[in-house]
């Protein structure tokens, strides 16, 4: 059997390379060991790897053996100039027979009293990718040889095929690695602001200016009134404001007033003493109490009972409460927020608000802005919402074209809400792995069913456009219809009913209702049922 050490030198050179290769995929420590064979075992001197510059405009020797530092650093070549040049352009091998004799060779990177006094000659080679020149590998000779040149040319063409996979490969990694860290950024950037803003999501002027707003009154226990549609995120932007500030480690109590009926939100809030009323079996504390050290939000406040609003304004002015049919006052540490969809101003006017409980609520108000107001945002919050149900829903569907196009061009009169429930079901029943358009349009049509349809007057359309200044009233939502499908109280009773006819499982119930288990869910939260 031969061993390798008596293999023929250009087997030789062909077997190392190819294992050097096979161990590595760094250029830097395979290339030039390559090159080191191709001296130390065939005499092809001074080899060197010629690559273009990220420039494009420049060739540059990048690996090399046998070359001083400083001499590999000379050799740069502009494109096409000299025999590497000229290699590269054409992608033809170039042989000179004798250095002295051609004036293409240019002894850029080594001088010629560098090299023996005997007649030399260099071999260039094109590193071919896909039949393109990627680069040039060449080698200086000494003329006088027994091996032929053309044994030399058929070796390097051999080792510069094996070098340019190496070579494309590791580009592919390059590229592949700088997309990655490019996407990492990206994404922990994402994160960084999405952990800032408590996963508020969205880069549109009108977001951030109200941002801004809920930041600044964050670290003091000014009263907030947040104003806007359903499904602007009053809610969320309540947690915020609760979570920038120096409450955060205090609980966060929310109560929607519009969903408790009246006879039984004033105990929701101030709590009751025993024998109270009816059921009332035991002393229970209100939320106002529970929210002590914290935040009470107070949402859909437009909807509280004027008799009620009378106790509110004391809680607010005093900071103290009364339980139901209870004689002590206790004193509560709580910062208030409130929320609204309804003009306060109007229901002040029709005598349905008290005017000084409307002046303590809206020492700072702060408008959402709905969402067709922030069509910049939509393309965000949808992906936002594509991630969130596919990984619930163990779905890896994607948008296909016209879908974002379609989703910024609704008006969204139920607002961040609504496009969380389109994507969610449109999630669910896409029946390839891309939602189309069709089925998005086909949602949409379904949704308008049931949230009334959408009349924008043209005048209020104008109006928009003009009030972009922000001086303006804000959109109210009867120009746009009734309130996107806001939890109705007499849904109470719907949703007992199936869940207790499903036994308590809240998947069926919510199918019975044609509800989506989120949605279900919601609305027990909502109503005070879970
Ligand atoms: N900027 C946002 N980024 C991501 N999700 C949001 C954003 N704003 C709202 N949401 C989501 O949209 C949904 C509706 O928000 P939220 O409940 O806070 O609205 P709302 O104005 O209080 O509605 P309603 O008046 O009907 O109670 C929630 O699921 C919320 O998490």
């Amino acid at each position: 059997m031969t061993t390798d050490s008596e293999l023929p030198g250009e087997s030789l050179v062909l077997l190392e390379t190819a294992q050097l290769l096979g161990r590595s995929l760094q250029p830097e420590a395979t290339v030039p060991a390559v090159l080191r064979l191709l001296s130390e075992l065939v005499g092809l001197n001074r080899g060197r790897v010629v690559l273009p510059d990220d420039d494009g405009q420049h060739l540059r020797i990048r690996y090399s053996y046998g070359l001083r530092p400083h001499e590999r650093d000379r050799g740069v070549y502009r494109l096409g100039e000299g025999i590497t040049g000229d290699v590269m352009r054409t992608g033809r091998v170039c042989v000179v027979q004798d250095v002295d004799a051609e004036p293409q060779h240019l002894f850029r990177a080594v001088d010629r009293a560098t090299l023996p006094d005997e007649t030399v000659s260099f071999i260039a080679v094109p590193i071919l990718v896909d039949a393109m020149p990627i680069g040039v590998l060449g080698c200086h000779r000494l003329r006088a040889r027994s091996r032929g040149f053309q044994a030399d040319i058929q070796l390097l063409r051999i080792v510069a095929a094996m070098l340019g996979q190496t070579l494309r490969i590791r580009s592919l990694m390059d590229q592949r690695t700088a997309w990655l860290e490019d996407q990492n950024e990206a994404l922990r950037e994402a994160l960084a602001r999405q952990q800032q803003y408590q996963g508020i999501l969205g880069d549109s002027p009108q977001l951030r200016s109200v941002l801004d707003e809920a930041g600044r009154v964050a670290d003091n226990d000014v009263t907030v009134m947040l104003l806007g549609e359903s499904g602007t995120g009053k809610e969320r932007f309540a947690r915020y404001i609760h979570e920038q500030g120096p409450r955060a480690p205090g609980p966060f109590i929310c109560i929607n007033c519009s969903a408790i009926p009246a006879t039984l939100l004033e105990a929701e809030i101030f709590g009751h003493e025993r024998g109270a009323f009816t059921g009332a079996v035991r002393n229970r504390p209100g939320k106002a109490e529970l929210a002590d050290g914290g935040t009470l939000f107070l949402d859909e406040i437009g909807d509280m009972d004027v008799d009620l609003q009378a106790k509110l304004l004391r809680l607010i002015q005093e900071r103290k409460v009364q339980r139901v049919g209870g004689d002590r006052d206790i004193s509560v540490d709580i910062r208030i927020i409130t929320a609204t969809h309804r003009n306060l101003q109007e229901a002040v006017n029709l005598g349905q608000f008290r005017l000084d409980l409307f002046y303590r609520l809206n020492v700072v108000p702060i408008r959402l802005p709905p969402l067709r107001e922030r069509t910049g945002d939509v393309v965000q919050l949808a992906r936002h919402f594509l991630d969130d149900f596919n990984a619930r829903h163990h779905r890896d569907v994607t948008l296909g074209p016209g879908v974002l196009a379609r989703l910024q061009s609704y008006p969204w009169p139920g607002n961040i809400r609504q496009l969380e429930n389109l994507m969610e079901r449109a999630v669910i029943t896409a029946r390839g792995t891309t939602i189309t358009a069709a089925e998005i349009e086909h949602i949409l049509n379904d949704e308008s069913a049931v949230s009334g349809p959408v009349h924008v007057p043209p005048d209020a359309a104008t109006a928009r456009q003009q009030n972009v200044g922000g001086d303006a009233e804000p959109a109210d939502s009867a120009v746009f219809g009734r309130p996107y499908q806001r939890v109705d109280p007499a849904e109470a009773d719907q949703l007992r009913s199936a869940l207790a006819r499903s036994r308590g499982n809240k998947t069926r119930a919510a199918q019975m209702l044609g509800l989506s288990v989120r949605q279900f869910r919601y609305r027990l939260t909502k109503l005070g049922l879970d």
